[in-house]
């Protein structure tokens, strides 16, 4: 079983503009469109559309549009009630770029955040596979993904963690003094992997794209010594990199036509877990990571691939070692 644990879930609403934004400017909307979000859940929509076993783990109150919506596609979902609502993410649309504008979430009570780690923590079996992914509601402790992955780890499961920011940062912190904070997977991109290591990620990001992974390499070999057996390094439209004891690799994004990038490095994490569903190689996971993130951003707003839509791109997708 593979459960994700999306600690701030959204409503995502997509506006897709008439004209380009300009601040200051009057826009009309031509689409408007609202689907869940919340990479947990993004990430658990891959799964099952790839027909693997899963189950999202978040708060919502009863009667949340959120839950409405996951009931129309059938995503198996277990719910820790709450008072708030979940908050809606837009995203604006036009012909130059997107444009995300995430709300924080409602904050969260004492009692409605245990209500949701005990939802987590109850389902979590040995041999699991657990992906906690997203920001974290106001209410929630910085360090509470450290925390959570003592627990996931003490209990026998495979645990990966996708976060950004302050929660990264305090993640980074408790990875220097604890060998058990370490998840078994990261899956950052350049910038929160220079975060992560006391680098510049734009140097890093800068020179994978002349061909120099060394610094991504090396960052990443980092994060080994410190426990973390698999980091997964997303360069958004350049592809990817992944270290895993077995050696690294970088594989570059097939050409894809880009509609949305919203969701993009959560299908990568879907293809990369499903990759290791079916007991692929790193090569072979790697090229489904990148492949599912090609396939993502040719879908509008945050939708999910099926395996159908990723299969042109993963013929196009090659995993070359990084030396
Ligand atoms: O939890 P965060 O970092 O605010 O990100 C949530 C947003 O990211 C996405 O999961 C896409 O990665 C959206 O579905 C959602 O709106």
């Amino acid at each position: 079983m593979i459960i994700t644990f999306t600690p701030n879930p959204s409503l995502d609403r997509t506006v897709t503009l008439n004209a380009p934004l300009a601040p200051g400017g009057v826009h009309r909307i031509e689409i408007d469109q609202i689907q869940p979000g919340g990479k947990g859940i993004n990430v658990a929509f891959g799964l099952q559309r790839a027909g693997l076993d899963t189950l999202a783990i978040f708060q919502a109150a009863q009667g949340d549009p959120l839950l409405d919506l996951l009931a129309e596609v059938g995503l198996p979902v277990r719910t820790s009630p709450i008072r708030g609502r979940v908050r809606t993410n837009i995203t604006l649309l036009d012909s130059n770029a997107t444009t995300k504008i995430n709300e924080p979430g409602e904050k969260l009570s004492v009692v409605e955040i245990a209500g949701v780690e005990a939802a987590l923590l109850n389902a979590v079996g040995p041999g699991d596979t657990v992906m906690l992914s997203g920001s974290l509601a106001p209410g929630f402790e910085v360090r509470e993904y450290a925390k959570l992955v003592r627990k996931i780890r003490h209990v026998g499961a495979w645990v990966g963690v996708d976060t950004s920011e302050a929660p990264l940062l305090a993640l980074a912190r408790e990875l220097r003094e604890d060998e058990a904070a370490a998840p078994n997977f990261l899956k950052p991109n350049a910038e929160e992997l220079g975060q992560l290591t006391g680098r510049d990620g734009r140097d890093l990001e800068a020179a994978a794209g002349r061909g120099d992974f060394a610094g991504l390499r090396e960052a990443a070999l980092d994060l080994q010594k410190r426990g973390v057996s698999d980091v997964l390094v997303t360069l958004g439209g350049a592809g990817a990199m992944l270290a895993t004891a077995e050696g690294v690799w970088f594989c570059q994004a097939p050409d894809a036509p880009v509609i949305s990038t919203v969701g993009a490095g959560d299908c990568s994490t879907a293809g990369y877990l499903i990759g290791r569903a079916q007991g692929m190689a790193g090569p072979e996971r790697l090229a489904l990571a990148v492949a599912y993130g090609s396939a993502a951003v040719s879908l509008p707003g945050t939708t999910t691939p099926h395996p159908n839509q990723v299969e042109p791109f993963l013929r196009l997708a090659r995993s070359q070692p990084v030396a």
